[in-house]
């Protein structure tokens, strides 16, 4: 099913991963929700452990059998995801979705040569002959800026430096074109220079293929410059999300204030500038939570926290969940419904 360019390429709705453990099911992602169009970048933002790559992973078919996913909806350029057999879903990957990981050399398989892995998958997706998929792959190496592709070809992921493997890894995602991209700190090992660069280069060509882009990132710096819509997680939720304008110059939950306090501006935020920290430690998700969870963090709650929290509606666009944000004059479209 073909979708119209204003429709979301991508819409999720109450998504949840449940973890079983040992000592009873851990919530790591509780209900979270939001929609991507063609040409659009969304940045998840949030301190380790808040859901982020688990939420990247649902969305590509990844998780781990062990973890139970459930959706109200989780559609993908028409498709529904919820219904798509690993079969299906590999047809997806590499073609029409791709995700780019933090580590490349986790990604690179070591036995094989950059040539020989950005082919594989134009070969198997397009029906491609090995000349076409050899020049497909000079000209995406090209395009991340890697000089002399040809000569890179016969190389091994190791006898290149960290950049150059992780634009290569970049330049293997964008081989079919995908409308779809998803990269997870897609920088993090590297210097900060370097990261910076290279999340600049993704974010153009991103946008020179009007691809939707999902980027998890703890570089605030990079998240003011290239994001359309930021999406703040806490503890398996999205407590706000907006456009980049609204989270930067009017932030309305408390954890979104506190990790943008010390650079408020989008323009005067550096690369490589990271998350602010927030004193107080995450609560555990395992079992029944009631409340919102950044309450032993926050210095306005009160009583009511433990009990409830504003839910998020449908066609929000900039949405908090934050009892105190929504009752200081809030907004027009902000929900006033709790849950508990
Ligand atoms: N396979 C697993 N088994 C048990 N716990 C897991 C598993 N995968 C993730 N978790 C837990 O789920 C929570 C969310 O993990 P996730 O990797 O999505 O966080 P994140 O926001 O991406 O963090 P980071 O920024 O550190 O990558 C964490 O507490 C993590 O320890």
């Amino acid at each position: 099913m073909e979708v119209g360019m204003d429709d979301p390429i991508l819409s999720v709705r109450h998504l949840t991963i449940d973890i079983p453990l040992a000592q009873g099911t851990m919530h790591a992602v509780r209900g979270i929700g939001f929609d991507l169009k063609r040409g659009e970048t969304l940045c998840i933002v949030g301190e380790s452990g808040s859901g982020k790559s688990l939420t990247s992973l649902a969305i590509m078919g990844l998780l781990s059998k062990k973890l139970r996913q459930k959706a109200e909806k989780l559609q993908f350029a028409g498709l529904d995801l919820r219904n798509q057999t690993p079969r299906m879903m590999r047809g997806l990957r590499g073609d029409r979705m791709a995700m780019i990981f933090q580590e490349p050399m986790t990604s690179l398989n070591p036995a094989y040569t950059i040539g020989d892995q950005l082919e594989e998958a134009y070969l198997l997706h397009r029906k491609a002959g090995k000349a076409e998929a050899r020049a497909r792959a000079v000209e995406l190496l090209g395009k991340v800026g890697i000089t002399a592709a040809e000569s890179r070809l016969s190389q091994y992921p190791h006898q290149l430096s960290g950049g150059l493997r992780q634009r290569v890894m970049i330049a293997m995602a964008l081989m079919c074109e995908p409308e779809l991209i998803i990269a997870d700190e897609p920088t993090t090992a590297l210097d900060v220079t370097i990261q910076a660069q290279i999340l600049r280069l993704l974010s153009d060509l991103q946008r020179e293929m009007n691809m939707a882009m999902i980027l998890v990132t703890h570089d605030l710096g990079i998240v003011a410059r290239i994001a359309d819509k930021v999406a703040v997680m806490y503890a398996g939720e999205v407590v706000e999300q907006g456009t980049a304008a609204e989270i930067f110059d009017n932030p309305r939950h408390p954890y979104t204030r506190g990790l943008l306090r010390c650079i408020p501006v989008p323009g005067k935020t550096k690369p490589g500038e990271r998350l602010g920290s927030i004193p107080g430690i995450v609560p555990s998700l395992v079992g029944n939570f009631q409340g919102c969870a950044f309450r032993g963090r926050c210095d306005v709650a009160e009583p009511i926290c433990s009990e409830m929290v504003p839910v998020q509606e449908e066609g929000q666009e900039h949405m908090w969940r934050c009892i105190h944000a929504a009752g200081e004059g809030a907004s027009e479209g902000v929900s006033q419904g709790v849950r508990p």
